[in-house]
């Protein structure tokens, strides 16, 4: 038997024995790996400088801080997430208990990504663990130090048979995917995405595919432009250009490229000085594989900034790319690299035009001082997320679903959404077995009597939370004013007009007719 279906059959072997349901074991498991991020910040910052050449505090600020909140977020919402989720009734159901139990899938895969390999790897954990679930961890063999430091890592702070790493390549990797998960979490390019898909299909397992794509980046000519292209440098510099969530291009109109031009070499000088080489806070192309297939991008534009490659140290410069159309080598697939290719559009009914010729992207970037324009963009296209003025802090907020939309990905996450996503949201409805005739009105024959009953009783819809409310409200009023009524008689009356004004009031009128 293959190393890696035993390693998926005694995940599933210790689900089945219950003990990662109790919400007590999931706040120790979180708290375990809280520990783990805390205690071993030095093995993983060394192994991610050799993966990436990222600095100590790029690896702090970028992934760690990141994972840190999201625990935190888990730990301290956990027993709200988990509880029963009270929805709103019919007349029909009123009597009854109906809510929703987020219980949790079983064993889910995660296969992650090597760009930013913690966060992609261990932020799907979390919401695994919270939900109650088994998870095999596969991180991503391309970066190979990383996925080594958590092989060695994770087992000594989680338990290791609800949460094995698996390491290897693809062959490891296909071999998981013939075994049978409860979901599926993948987070890699859309090739892959589709393999991981065809797999899971085998049976019938469910799937969030965090892809990626080309994130476009228009500059309306009405907006501060020093502000924006700092801001677009950082977004599209930081690890090398190597993020999901990169501005991949630029699209400005003629009249102001050169000052984009001039603005982002300036923020250029300032992040990463006069020879980003020798910058710390500059990393590396991860592979040479990658190095080349980027280098090769370039063939046909004008570089404009940079343009300078090292293939000993998979070294690219920060570039800026004109003379871009949408022929262009860098315009056929995702850069994943610092290359900023910059194209001329006419103004804003051209850049719409261009962004929805294309695939849906994973984020759209917009850059106005004008409120209406920034309204249109949202209106008139589509993407996983939009920022107006800023780039890839959307990221940063656990409240924001994280995801695509169409082909940069399906399904979300962060803070509860990866609680959600990785459960399952069981439909509970508890009657007794008395009252049996409120249900004469379903029961055959069906007269036009029992017909007008039934448009009230599944139509009229019902806040039951709201009417417990209410009536622990008039509950404490009624205690209130016996007690009034005995030691002070004279202000009985006005408490009884006001508790009189509460019965009427519209918490007690059902809600519309739908
Ligand atoms: N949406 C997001 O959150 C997000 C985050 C990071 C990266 N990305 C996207 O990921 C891409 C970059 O990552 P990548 O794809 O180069 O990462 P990668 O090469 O590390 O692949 C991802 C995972 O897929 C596995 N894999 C690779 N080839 C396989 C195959 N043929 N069969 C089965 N499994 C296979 C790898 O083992 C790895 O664990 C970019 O497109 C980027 O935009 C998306
Ligand atoms: C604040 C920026 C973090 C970016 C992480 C992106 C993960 C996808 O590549």
């Amino acid at each position: 038997m293959p190393v890696e279906q035993q390693v998926v059959a005694r995940a599933r072997k210790a689900f089945l024995t219950g003990r990662s349901k109790a919400l007590s074991y999931r706040l120790s498991q979180l708290k375990g790996l809280r520990r783990l991020i805390t205690e071993k910040q030095r093995d993983i910052a060394d192994a991610l400088r050799k993966d990436l050449h990222k600095s100590e505090n790029a690896t702090q600020l970028y992934e760690m801080i990141g994972l840190e909140g999201e625990i935190d977020l888990a730990v301290s919402h956990l027993s709200e997430w988990a509880a029963p989720r009270p929805v709103e009734q019919s007349l029909l159901t009123v009597a009854d208990e109906v809510y929703i139990q987020p219980e949790p899938l079983g064993v889910v895969l995660i296969i992650g990504a090597w760009n930013y390999p913690w966060a992609v790897t261990v932020q799907p954990l979390i919401g695994a663990i919270a939900a109650g679930n088994a998870a095999v961890i596969k991180p991503s063999e391309v970066s190979s130090h990383t996925s080594k430091v958590m092989e060695e890592l994770l087992p000594l702070y989680l338990d290791k048979e609800l949460f094995p790493v698996v390491t290897g390549g693809v062959v490891q990797t296909q071999e998981l995917l013939k075994q049978r998960f409860d979901h599926i979490f993948y987070t890699g390019n859309s090739t892959v995405g589709k393999v991981v898909m065809e797999a899971a299909a085998r049976h019938l397992t469910p799937v969030t595919l965090e892809l990626g794509g080309k994130s476009p980046c228009y500059i309306d000519k009405d907006c501060d432009l020093s502000v924006a292209c700092r801001r677009i440098t950082w977004g599209k510099y930081v690890n090398c250009g190597q993020t999901c969530i990169a501005p991949d291009y630029i699209l400005c109109e003629p009249s102001i490229q050169d000052k984009v031009v001039k603005e982002i070499r300036k923020c250029i000088k300032e992040f990463y000085t006069d020879d980003p080489k020798t910058c710390p806070d500059y990393s590396r192309i991860v592979s040479l594989r990658h190095f080349r297939r980027i280098v090769a991008l370039m063939e046909g534009s004008s570089v404009a900034i940079g343009g300078e490659t090292d293939e000993a140290q998979c070294y690219i410069a920060p570039t800026v790319l004109t003379e871009v159309t949408s022929e262009s080598k860098v315009m056929q697939e995702e850069i994943f690299g610092p290359l900023l290719p910059i194209i001329p559009i006419s103004g804003t009914d051209e850049a719409i035009e261009f962004i929805n010729k294309r695939e849906k992207p994973l984020a759209l970037y917009v850059f106005s001082s004008s409120d209406k324009m920034i309204k249109r963009m949202i209106a008139d296209t589509s993407s996983g997320a939009l920022l107006a003025n800023d780039c890839l802090v959307h990221y940063t907020l656990s409240d924001l679903p994280f995801g695509g939309v169409g082909s940069s990905g399906m399904g979300h996450y962060h803070g509860r959404y990866t609680f959600d996503q990785l459960s399952h949201l069981r439909s509970c409805l508890i009657k007794k077995l008395r009252m049996e005739r409120v249900n004469q009105v379903r029961y055959p024959p069906h007269t036009a009597q029992k017909l007008r009953w039934a448009r009230l009783f599944l139509l009229k819809r019902v806040d039951v939370g709201q009417w417990r409310r209410a009536a622990q409200a008039v509950a404490l009023v009624t205690l209130a004013a016996y007690v009034v009524q005995v030691r002070r008689p004279e202000r009985f009356t006005s408490i009884l007009y006001w508790l009189g004004s509460l019965v009427n009031s519209d918490l007690w009128s059902p809600c519309d007719l739908r």
